[in-house]
């Protein structure tokens, strides 16, 4: 059974206090085995990626199989029927075209003192995109991590894919191919992070490290945050929904089972203020859950992680939402839009009864790669700003270095740096003394 809460009950804080503090994807277990491999792979590059695949990929590599030939990728793009190859055409159609309007402009205006400011967006030059493949694969997530990086003009795109028992899943591979990655990588987990940053003898560092995983993958971004720029924590999926009376029990619990079929470590929680829909939801995982192929994945995270909260009104049902944070908010009421209007944190939300969470992983356009663990509260999703970084520029004229020169003088002193003081003094001085020399006709 899930965890059962109610908010008007007296216990209620000490125990949703409980829920936010669980640790799905942070135990310090997970964090000392990933940080023992960061370090091999330092140490030892392609010898630690080939050891650490061989454990727990179940699969003997050398240097030279570590890459997934053109070849290869040729082989299974042919594998792959037509009716899959064209889903995942519309999904990358729709994916590039939400993509194409973040693009973001340049910025250049002069101010009142005549100084020319403004910032202009460039591309990091490669990125390492990871791609899930242990318990599931990932085409959609190849493309979510690289449509974004295209558009936002990332000259080297390498994709890393665990491919246990060394099984490349084609369709993967087609969607390599599709969003036109430049390297693919047959490795995963800790290893596969170590090798995008720090680099081996056979694959090169990256810039910037983006893309979803589990537990093991999440610690490693983490760690390697500042050798390398990475876009978010991207841990294990999960779904909020908040429902009333008039939701349909079954969709509900079919939404809900559809993180929870990610991991065991997924989280998924109902949020409603009618007792009648949570008795009739927790009822349908039950009876779904025996339809799924994944039921025992899916099970296991129900009955570890997942949550059914009872609060009073739609009111208390946003603020429990926004403390969680929630990977994907789906708002399943009579009114959607005046519940959203009162979220503030959420890495998507999925508004109306025909709105699945799914949707939103495939086809609707979004990124699917967002915020886990609460990390909505400082962080988005996914999108082509995380492959761009901005540089400020500043052009003064002599007239505006007059005017607000003299403070950054000010400023300097007080910091007791005389040099930043001078080369701002040197000048005002030679403006001054030109002035002076204009004005007394010499
Ligand atoms: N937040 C998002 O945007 C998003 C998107 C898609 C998927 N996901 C999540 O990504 C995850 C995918 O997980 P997955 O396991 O299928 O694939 P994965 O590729 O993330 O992890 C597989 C790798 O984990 C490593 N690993 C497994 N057990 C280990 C152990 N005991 N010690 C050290 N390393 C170990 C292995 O190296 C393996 O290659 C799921 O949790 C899913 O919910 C999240
Ligand atoms: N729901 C996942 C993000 O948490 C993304 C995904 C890919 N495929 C299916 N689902
Ligand atoms: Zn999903």
């Amino acid at each position: 059974m899930p965890v059962t809460l109610r908010a008007d009950a007296p216990d209620f804080e000490s125990r949703f206090r409980d829920l936010l503090s669980m640790k799905r994807e942070s135990s310090p277990e997970v964090d000392d085995v990933v940080a023992a491999i960061l370090d091999d792979v330092r140490k030892r590059g392609d010898d630690a990626v080939i050891d650490h695949t061989a454990r727990f990929d179940r699969m003997q590599l050398a240097p030279d199989t570590l890459a997934i030939s053109e070849e290869e990728i040729a082989v299974a793009c042919a594998a792959v029927p037509p009716e899959e190859a064209r889903a995942l055409e519309i999904a990358a159609e729709r994916i590039e075209a939400y993509h194409a309007r973040q693009r973001p402009e340049d910025v250049s205006f002069q101010d009142p003192h005549g100084a020319t400011l403004g910032w202009r967006w460039t591309a990091v030059e490669a990125a390492g995109l990871y791609v899930p493949g242990g318990l599931a694969s990932y085409p959609s997530s190849l493309l979510m991590n690289a449509i974004p990086a295209r558009v936002a003009g990332v000259e080297r795109l390498a994709v890393c894919m665990p491919t246990p028992g060394g099984k490349a899943n084609p369709l993967t591979l087609l969607a390599a191919r599709i969003a036109g990655v430049d390297e693919v990588w047959r490795i995963g987990g800790a290893q596969a992070i170590g090798a995008l940053a720090y680099g081996t003898d056979t694959i090169r560092a990256v810039d910037k490290i983006a893309g979803p995983g589990n537990a093991y993958v999440a610690a490693a971004k983490r760690r390697v945050f500042g050798t390398v720029g990475i876009d978010m924590i991207a841990g294990p999926s999960e779904i909020l929904v908040i429902a009333d009376a008039t939701a349909n029990p079954e969709w509900v619990a079919m939404d809900l089972m559809s993180q929870a079929e990610h991991d065991p470590s997924a989280q998924s929680i109902l949020v409603t203020d009618s007792a009648a829909l949570a008795q009739a939801v927790i009822a349908a995982v039950e009876r779904l859950l025996t339809r799924l192929e994944r039921a025992e994945i899916a099970a296991a995270s129900w009955r570890a992680n997942g949550a059914v909260i009872l609060v009073r009104d739609m009111a208390e049902a946003a603020a429990v939402s926004d403390r969680i944070a929630p990977e994907h908010l789906e708002i399943v009421t009579a009114d959607p839009e005046a519940v959203a209007a009162n979220i503030r944190h959420a890495g998507a939300i999925f508004l109306g009864a025909f709105t699945p969470e799914a949707i939103g992983d495939y086809v609707g356009g979004p990124n699917h790669v967002l915020p886990t663990a609460r990390s909505a509260r400082f962080s988005s999703g996914l999108s082509v700003l995380d492959f761009m970084k901005r540089t400020t520029i500043a052009r003064m004229t002599p007239g505006a270095l007059a005017a607000i020169g003299p403070a950054a003088e000010t400023l300097a002193r007080s910091e007791s740096l005389e040099a930043h003081a001078l080369s701002v003094g040197l000048r005002l001085a030679a403006l001054n003394e030109e002035e002076a020399s204009m004005e007394s006709g010499t």
